[in-house]
C-alpha cells in the first residue's frame, strides 16, 4: 500500500466531474477558483494563513500511478481506457497564487487562487481545502494562545490527542509559525527543524520505588535538561521538596536544574507555593512549567490570578482547536473561459453570506503612510490598475454603502504571491524561521483593537466599486433569467 501518494486524496465527485469534462470535450477550458473563508474562528478578529508548504508539495507530487488507475477502473466502468490514459499523463500545468504562510487574513479574501484547465483545477479542491482549513485554524488558535502568554515559553504537547499523525505534525508546525517555541513531537522537529522539548511522564515516577529515587536517576543521566514532574503523589508535600533535593544535588556538580512541571490541581495556587519554596531553597532560577488541558482562557485566568508559571505546555485544546474544530474555507469558481476569454461567474444563494463575489480578484493591504499601520484590506478585480498606482480609491462597505470612504495617502501591499506558473514552481519557499518572523512583523501592522482575544473590533475588508458593481450586475442577470 502506498500511503504517500495523495492524488486520490480528493472527493469522488471531483473525478466524476473530470470524467464528464473529458467526455464532453470541455476539459481544456480554463477556470479560476478562489479559496476563502466566510467567518473567523473562535470569535477572533483575524486568522493566520498556513498550509502553503503542504499545498506546494501536494501539487508537485500529483501523479496517477498504476495503483490509482487500477482502483479507478474498478470503481467506475464508465471511466474509459482513453480517460485513464490521460490521467496517467496528468500533471498540474496551471497557475497558482497564494498569500504567504503567516499572513494575517480576514473573511472573504482570496487566500489561494488557482487558474488552470478545469480538469486540473477541479481535482485539487478537496486537498487544498483540507490543508489550508486545518493549518490556518491551528495557527489562529495558537496565535490566540500566544497573545495571552506574552513572552512566556509555549510548548506544543498535542500529538497524543491530535486527529491522527498528519494533524499532529502540520498542526505543531502551524503553532510554531504563530509563535510557539517548541514541540514535543520529534518527527515534527526532524522534518521542519522546529526546536523540540520534553520533560518526563508520571510513569517514570510510578516506575520507581520512591519519587526521590526516580528524580535522582533521571537527573544523573540527563543532568543538563532536568525538568521534574512533581504532581504524581503530592505536589507540595512530596514533589517539590524532592525536586529541591535534586536541585541541590545538581548544584554540587556545578549544574543547574531547569524546571519543575505541574500537571494537576490549582495551578495558580500550586505555582505560587512552589515558587516560594524554590526561592527559599536558593533555587530562584528553577522555572515552573504547567500543563493540563490549557487553552488561552485558562492561561489568561491563571495570569490574572498571579500564577507564577514561566512555561506553558499546551496539547489537546490547541491541536484539536477544541472550541471550534474546523474552519469553513471554500473553493469557488469565480471565472471560466469562453471563446478564449475569461468571463466572471457567480454562485447565488438565499443566504446573502453565501453569494460569491465574481471575477478574478486581488487583495491589497492598505497601509497608512503616516502611521505605517494597516487601515483596511481592499479586494479589487485583477485588471483594476488604480490601486496598484496608488491613485485615490473608494472603499465600498456593502453594509454601509451610503458612507463612501475615499483613501489617498496609502501604500497598497498585494497579498497574493505567484506560486506556480504554467505548472512550474516559481516561488522560493521561505524557511520556517522566516515565516515565523514575517508573522510577527505582520502582527505589528495592526492596532491592538483588531487583535484582542475578546470582542475585537471588526477590521475593514472592502471591495472595489467595480467588483461590487460586477456582483450586482450578475445577480440581476441571473434573476432575469
Ligand atoms: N487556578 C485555576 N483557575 C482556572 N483554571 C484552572 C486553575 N488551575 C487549574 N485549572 C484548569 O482547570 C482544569 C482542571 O481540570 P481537572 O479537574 O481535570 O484537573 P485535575 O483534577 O486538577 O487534574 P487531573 O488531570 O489529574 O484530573 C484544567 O483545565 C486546568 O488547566
Ligand atoms: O492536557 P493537554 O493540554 O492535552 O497536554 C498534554 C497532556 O498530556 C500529558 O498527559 P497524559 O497523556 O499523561 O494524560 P492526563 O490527561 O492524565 O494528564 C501531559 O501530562 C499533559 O497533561
Ligand atoms: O514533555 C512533556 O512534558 C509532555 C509531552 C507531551 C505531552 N505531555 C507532556
Amino acid at each position: 500500500m502506498n500511503y504517500e501518494n495523495l492524488t486520490l486524496h480528493t472527493d469522488k465527485y471531483q473525478i466524476n466531474m473530470m470524467y464528464a469534462h473529458w467526455a464532453q470535450g470541455s476539459l481544456n477550458e480554463r477556470a479560476v477558483f478562489e479559496v476563502y473563508f466566510r467567518k473567523l474562528p473562535f470569535g477572533n478578529g483575524f486568522a493566520v494563513a498556513a498550509g502553503l508548504e503542504r499545498v506546494i508539495a501536494y501539487i508537485e507530487g500529483l501523479r496517477f500511478g498504476e495503483e490509482e488507475i487500477a482502483y479507478l477502473k474498478e470503481q467506475e466502468e464508465n471511466y474509459s481506457e482513453e480517460f485513464l490514459q490521460l490521467l496517467r499523463e496528468f500533471r498540474f500545468t496551471g497557475n497558482m497564487d497564494a498569500v504567504p504562510e503567516g499572513t494575517i487574513v480576514f473573511p472573504n479574501e482570496p487566500l489561494v487562487r488557482v487558474e488552470a484547465r478545469v480538469f486540473e483545477a477541479q481535482l485539487v479542491e478537496t486537498a487544498l481545502l483540507n490543508f489550508v482549513n486545518f493549518q490556518t485554524l491551528i495557527a489562529t488558535k495558537a496565535s490566540r494562545i500566544k497573545q495571552v502568554a506574552g513572552d512566556d515559553v509555549l510548548l506544543e504537547f498535542g500529538t497524543r490527542r491530535a486527529q491522527e499523525a498528519d494533524a499532529a505534525i502540520w498542526g505543531a508546525r502551524a503553532a510554531y509559525i504563530a509563535g510557539f517555541h517548541a514541540t514535543s513531537n520529534m518527527r515534527c522537529g526532524m522534518l521542519f527543524g522546529i526546536p523540540t522539548k520534553g520533560t518526563h511522564a508520571h510513569a517514570w515516577v510510578q516506575g520507581h520505588a520512591t519519587e526521590e529515587e526516580a528524580f535522582r536517576k533521571y537527573a544523573e543521566v540527563l543532568p543538563d535538561q532536568v525538568t521534574l514532574l512533581v504532581d504524581t503523589y503530592d505536589t507540595l508535600r512530596s514533589g517539590v521538596p524532592n525536586a529541591i533535593r535534586i536541585g541541590h544535588m545538581l548544584e554540587q556538580q556545578g549544574k543547574r536544574m531547569n524546571a519543575i512541571r505541574l500537571d494537576s490541581g490549582d495551578l495558580a495556587y500550586l505555582s505560587q507555593r512552589a515558587r516560594a519554596m524554590l526561592d527559599e531553597a536558593g533555587l530562584p532560577y528553577v522555572k515552573i512549567v504547567a500543563s493540563n488541558d490549557l487553552d488561552e482562557n485558562i492561561i489568561f485566568n491563571l495570569k490574572a490570578q498571579g500564577a507564577r508559571i514561566d512555561t506553558w505546555g499546551v496539547g489537546t485544546q490547541l491541536i484539536t482547536a477544541g472550541d471550534q474544530p474546523s474552519l469553513g474555507g471554500v473553493y469557488k469558481l469565480v471565472a471560466r473561459e469562453e471563446d478564449g476569454a475569461f468571463i466572471p461567474v457567480i454562485k447565488i444563494s438565499g443566504n446573502p453570506e453565501k453569494v460569491s463575489t465574481p471575477g478574478i480578484k486581488e487583495v491589497y493591504r492598505i497601509i497608512n503612510r503616516k502611521t505605517g499601520m494597516a487601515d483596511g484590506d481592499y479586494i479589487a478585480l485583477r485588471e483594476e490598475e488604480g490601486v496598484k498606482r496608488g491613485e485615490p480609491i473608494q472603499l465600498h462597505d456593502p453594509l454601509h454603502p451610503y458612507i463612501p470612504t475615499i483613501i489617498k495617502d496609502y501604500e497598497a501591499v498585494s497579498l497574493l504571491r505567484n506560486i506556480f506558473r504554467d505548472g512550474k514552481l516559481v516561488y522560493t519557499m521561505p524557511s520556517l524561521g522566516e515565516i515565523r518572523d514575517y508573522h510577527k512583523q505582520q502582527m505589528h501592522q495592526f492596532w491592538p483593537q483588531y487583535l484582542r482575544k475578546l470582542n475585537p473590533e471588526t477590521y475593514r475588508v472592502n471591495i472595489s466599486v467595480a467588483a461590487w458593481q460586477l456582483k450586482l450586475d450578475l445577480i440581476k442577470r441571473y434573476r432575469e433569467q
